[in-house]
């Protein structure tokens, strides 16, 4: 993207036509970072000046960043060859993370992380998003991407183009002292509570991580966490340990508490505390981030650590999972004020492949009848069959429907945290063979909640 220089080529895929006039997608790159971060500053208001993010790690990856520049003719400049010199702002812009092993039912999936979605208040209400949005679908198709997901600004804005509400969590407020009840083997922890450091806890955060995703219920099963994402690229992994003081405002450095066994790591939770003197006493806040063990005894050690440390009131993670071990451990889960909030959203890009790469919970043989208005060729009927947990093929199919429902439906249940049951009793997914809805439900849920532990 430059200001002075005539457009970059087109983008290969990419409907620039569906751009209102004098709007046009450009590629982003490094040397378009401040430009990047002005627009970025101007769609999410922070008090954090652009001078003070330059040095910082962004997470994004640039090749798979677009912005939308808005051209107008330039009033300073004479006109070269009858034509009239335009300039070029950078209006708009979205970039997707490339996760190529995402967690999805029973197996990972390419998906392409939606992120970074901004258009300029000036510039909205015009269609841009509409825009990008064609751009990102056609590019995960031109990538292999079956799927795409995101999270959502606000949760009314990407409904209308295939986006379904995936996943739930939770997100709790403990108070310090919670009663825990007793799991056999968690007194044998040993504690180490350490500044969170890259060098020192990287490999251990991203094992125990990918290790719980993988099996979260800590019995070596089959079942995985789907939606559980790991920070593939170098730039997301910076991003992570990057600490720096102009984030912090009050709080302190970020710690990490490590619960072990016989010296071997069994769970971790980054975290940090603010402090108040008030006339009552001390009364410091600890915010974590993803509290991660291997197992129920584990999980108990650990949260035993996070509410007691002196000097303060409460302990707030900053998303569960709707099921994590924590609302069975906690004598009263009412004193941790549960509230449920949307995670995930899943967009289901190609019907084929993404109903492939997931396992069912029951044995499915199923016609699906689905819609999409914006990639019309996953619109037809779709047969699903697979045994339970074991491998599913999904294809395109002339035998009559059993349900029919939109791609938001579809990218709602996909992870299997939202029942197609639950979608059908809201009117949204239909039922033509007596019983289907009943199976289909059993076969699309799954026995650990989806959920993605960080908002990418
Ligand atoms: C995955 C992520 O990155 S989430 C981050 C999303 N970004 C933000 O929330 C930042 C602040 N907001 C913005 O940048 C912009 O307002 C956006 C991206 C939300 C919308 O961009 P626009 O270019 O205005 O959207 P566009 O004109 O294509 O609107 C398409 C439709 O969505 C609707 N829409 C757009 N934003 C919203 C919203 N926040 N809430 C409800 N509806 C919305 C529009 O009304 C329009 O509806 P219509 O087709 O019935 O007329």
């Amino acid at each position: 993207m430059s200001h002075d220089r005539p457009p970059e080529p087109t983008t290969p895929g990419v409907t620039a036509d569906r751009l209102p006039p004098r709007y046009a997608f450009t590629d982003l790159q490094v040397e378009d970072l401040r430009a990047v971060l002005e627009l970025d500053g101007t769609v999410f208001p922070s008090p954090v000046e652009v001078d003070e993010l330059v040095d910082r790690p962004l997470p994004l990856t640039w090749p798979r960043t677009l912005g939308v520049v808005h051209e107008v003719p330039d009033p300073a400049a004479e006109p070269v060859d009858g034509a009239v010199p335009v300039l070029r702002d950078l209006v708009a812009l979205h970039s997707s993370y490339p996760f190529s092993r995402f967690p999805v039912p029973g197996g990972v999936a390419p998906v392409a992380g939606l992120t970074w979605v901004a258009v300029h208040p000036g510039h909205r209400r015009q269609g841009i998003l509409t825009a990008m949005i064609h751009t990102h679908l056609a590019r995960c198709r031109e990538r292999g991407e079956p799927l795409s997901a995101l999270f959502a600004a606000e949760a009314a804005i990407y409904g209308r183009f295939g986006y379904g509400r995936a996943a739930d969590d939770l997100r709790v407020t403990l108070p310090r002292g919670a009663r825990l009840r007793d799991v056999p083997g968690a007194a044998r922890h040993t504690v180490r509570i350490e500044r969170a450091d890259r060098e020192r806890h990287g490999d251990l955060v991203a094992d125990l991580h990918r290790r719980v995703g993988d099996d979260p219920t800590g019995h070596g099963g089959v079942v995985n966490r789907p939606g559980w994402a790991a920070r593939e690229t170098p730039e997301l992994q910076a991003m992570f340990w990057d600490d720096a003081k102009v984030f912090r405002k009050d709080r302190e450095p970020t710690r990490i508490v490590v619960v072990e066994l016989d010296g071997e790591p069994r769970g971790y939770a980054r975290f940090h505390r603010t402090l108040s003197w008030e006339p009552s006493g001390p009364r410091g806040s600890v915010r974590t981030g993803e509290v991660v063990a291997l197992d129920a005894a584990a999980a108990r050690a650990l949260w035993g650590v996070l509410t007691d440390l002196d000097l303060t009131h409460e302990v707030v993670p900053f998303v569960l999972p709707v099921d994590d071990a924590v609302t069975h451990l906690l004598v009263d889960p009412r004193s941790a004020t549960p509230r449920i909030a949307d995670n995930l959203w899943v967009r289901v890009v190609d019907v084929a492949d993404a109903l492939t790469a997931r396992r069912y919970a029951a044995d499915v043989d199923v016609v699906l009848h689905v819609t999409d208005e914006l990639l019309g060729d996953n619109t037809g009927r779709w047969r699903v069959r697979g045994d339970a947990f074991g491998p599913a093929v999904a294809h395109r199919t002339d035998d009559a429907a059993d349900l029919s429902l939109d791609v938001r439906e579809l990218g709602a249940a996909y992870l299997g945290g939202t029942s197609l049951a639950a979608l059908g009793a809201a009117g949204f997914v239909a039922e033509h063979t007596p019983g289907a809805l009943a199976r289909a439900s059993a076969a699309f849920s799954w026995p650990v909640a989806p959920v993605c532990g960080w908002v990418f």
